[in-house]
């Protein structure tokens, strides 16, 4: 039987398929190589104090449909004016309900770095992330090999992007390490049971060293979540659900930033 994220990264390589007939990668090409240069993201995370990595998240495979969202450029304006650090946006169609097209329009809409969300797998979708003016991408350990993961680690860096590079256990942490990331996210959630175990960061927290940005994923509720992982030794959180089904983002933004102030 499939992993869940077995069966996402099937959905995403037959979109992609189709995407890649439509818009030969030589024009892809074109497209990035005329957008401005990349934000610095990873700059934008090692800054002083808790960054929020803030996300436009519609629903997801775990809890269904989450928030309408008819203006994602309204409402990554929201948390850019609450202090986000990055506002994350999810182009999976399928289970996330994202497209490019959100891309486009929070990156039309504020100037912070934006992260495109998704399950990269190929070189493709790299250059179609910097075509559509993200400067960060994620790259998931548990969906790709090591010869796959420094090529598309190299891609990135080649475009002046930054990769957050997601890890769920020690093996993926290790190699992630030993691959030369820079920016390492711990997903509280298994991307294969879709449990989110709070503890998991804490637990991994430690494999990474202090020269790496260190993220924490997926279940995080409110600022004494934020508070408990920046004392564990987040320098950023990544906020979804949380953000999208509270009633005013821009505020809840704001208490995870300055939670993390005292730590
Ligand atoms: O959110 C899911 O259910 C999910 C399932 C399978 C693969 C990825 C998934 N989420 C992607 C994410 O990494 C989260 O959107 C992100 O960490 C924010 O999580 P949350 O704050 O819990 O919405």
């Amino acid at each position: 039987m499939p992993s869940v994220l077995d069966q996402i990264i099937d959905g995403v390589r037959d979109d992609l398929s189709t995407r890649q007939q439509d818009t030969p990668l030589e024009q892809l090409q074109r497209l990035a190589e005329a957008q401005p240069a990349a934000r610095d993201g990873e700059g934008a995370l090692r800054a002083p104090g808790l960054s929020v990595i803030a996300e436009v998240k519609r629903s997801s495979p775990s809890k269904g449909a989450l928030a309408d969202i008819p203006d994602p450029a309204e409402l990554a304006t929201r948390y850019a004016a609450g202090g986000a650090s990055a506002v994350s946006v999810l182009t999976e169609a399928r289970r996330f309900g994202g497209s490019l097209a959100d891309l486009d329009a929070v990156r039309a809409a504020i100037d912070l770095p934006v992260l495109r969300k998704d399950f990269v797998v190929t070189p493709y979708q790299v250059w179609e992330a910097r075509a559509h003016g993200a400067d960060i991408i994620l790259l998931i350990v548990a969906a790709l090999d090591d010869v796959a993961l420094r090529e598309l680690m190299a891609l990135t860096r080649q475009l002046g992007m930054t990769a957050l590079v997601e890890v769920h256990d020690e093996v993926e942490t290790t190699r992630a390490v030993d691959l030369g990331a820079s920016v390492i996210g711990v997903n509280n959630r298994n991307l294969k049971t879709l449990d989110v175990d709070p503890e998991t960061f804490s637990r991994l927290a430690p494999l990474v060293p202090e020269t790496c940005v260190r993220v924490a994923e997926s279940g995080i509720r409110d600022h004494e979540d934020a508070a408990m992982l920046a004392r564990a030794g987040a320098d950023a959180v990544l906020v979804g659900e949380a953000l999208v089904t509270g009633g005013d983002p821009s505020a809840a933004v704001d208490a995870m930033r300055s939670a993390g102030v005292a730590r």
